[in-house]
């Protein structure tokens, strides 16, 4: 459904953050994207929603060319990608109702949307997902008085709103506490696999991606060096990402995971093959 060709990101300050990057994403899937500070794990996710234009490659989400929509098809295909992100771009003020109807605003004309009038429909799906990401009965408490937890919970539910096919998700989890970044990485693959949606996951935390996400993609000074399963991102596939480092202490946790989790057809009915949609 996402298919990354030769992608070229030189930005005016003549950084090249993104050198000749290939990557494909089958509906349904979920990729962990890993990488150093810097490696171009940001630009990619952006360049993917167009926040940031590609200087060259070819990026096509269901066969339409990214490059070549404006206006209103590129608000029509930046509908069919939700956002979460780090620090979950809540509106302090509003209420968890209002942030996730605000999410729509691409869908209301703007004066309907100036005047906070939304259709039924759209309420009774809020209602729906705030239920299903945990916070049923929290739709009039404001966003700033949410755990860290809740904030993000909100953030999925409102990326969902727009009833995406991709999520690009970024640092989900880089302010929560160990705990809550498991429920918060258990939610999104859950959700990802209910309702056949691809994701790019973007994520420092080597452990918590292996764990949670099926395949990893290492970038490193913009070029992908691994694309594999979690379960083989071995010290060396480390190295390559992130360069000559002790791993001992991940890959160990790693493997302990790899034990607690079974057999690979234990862990493949953790994470079932995700739904191709038609
Ligand atoms: N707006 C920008 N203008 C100029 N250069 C930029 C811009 N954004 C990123 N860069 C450069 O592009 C490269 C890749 O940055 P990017 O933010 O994509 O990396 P990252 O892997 O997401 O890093 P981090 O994990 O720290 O967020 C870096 O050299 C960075 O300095």
């Amino acid at each position: 459904m996402l298919q990354i060709d030769s992608l070229t990101k030189r930005y005016s300050n003549s950084d090249v953050a993104l050198k000749g990057v290939s990557l494909n994403l089958r509906a349904g899937e979920v990729v962990g994207l890993i990488g150093p500070s810097g490696a171009g794990k940001s630009t990619l996710i952006r360049c993917v929603n167009r926040l940031v234009t590609p200087t060259s490659g070819r990026i096509a989400l269901d066969g339409q060319d990214l490059a070549l929509v404006s206006g209103s098809a590129l608000r029509r295909v930046r509908r069919q990608i939700g956002m979460i992100f780090q620090e979950y771009a809540l509106v302090e003020r509003l209420t968890v109702m209002e942030n996730l109807l605000s999410g729509r605003l691409g869908y209301v004309g703007f004066w309907r949307s100036w005047a906070r009038r939304f259709d039924a429909q759209d309420i009774a799906r809020a209602f729906e997902l705030l239920a299903r990401v945990g916070l049923a009965g929290m739709e009039n408490k404001r966003a700033d008085a949410l755990s860290g937890g809740q904030r993000q919970r909100v953030g999925i539910a409102r990326a969902l709103m727009q009833q995406p096919r991709l999520l690009l998700v970024d640092e989900p989890t880089a302010s929560l506490d160990p705990k809550t970044s498991r429920q918060i990485m258990r939610l999104i693959m859950e959700l990802c696999a209910e309702r056949g949606l691809a994701a790019i996951v973007n994520i420092h935390d080597v452990v918590l991606a292996t764990q949670y996400l099926p395949r990893i993609v290492g970038l490193q000074a913009g070029q992908i060096v691994y694309d594999g399963p979690a379960a083989e991102l071995d010290a060396g596939a480390l190295t390559r990402i992130y360069g000559d480092e002790d791993w001992t202490a991940i890959t160990r946790k790693h493997s302990d995971q790899m034990q607690q989790a079974g057999t690979d057809g234990a862990r493949a009915a953790a994470y079932p093959e995700p739904e191709v949609m038609p």
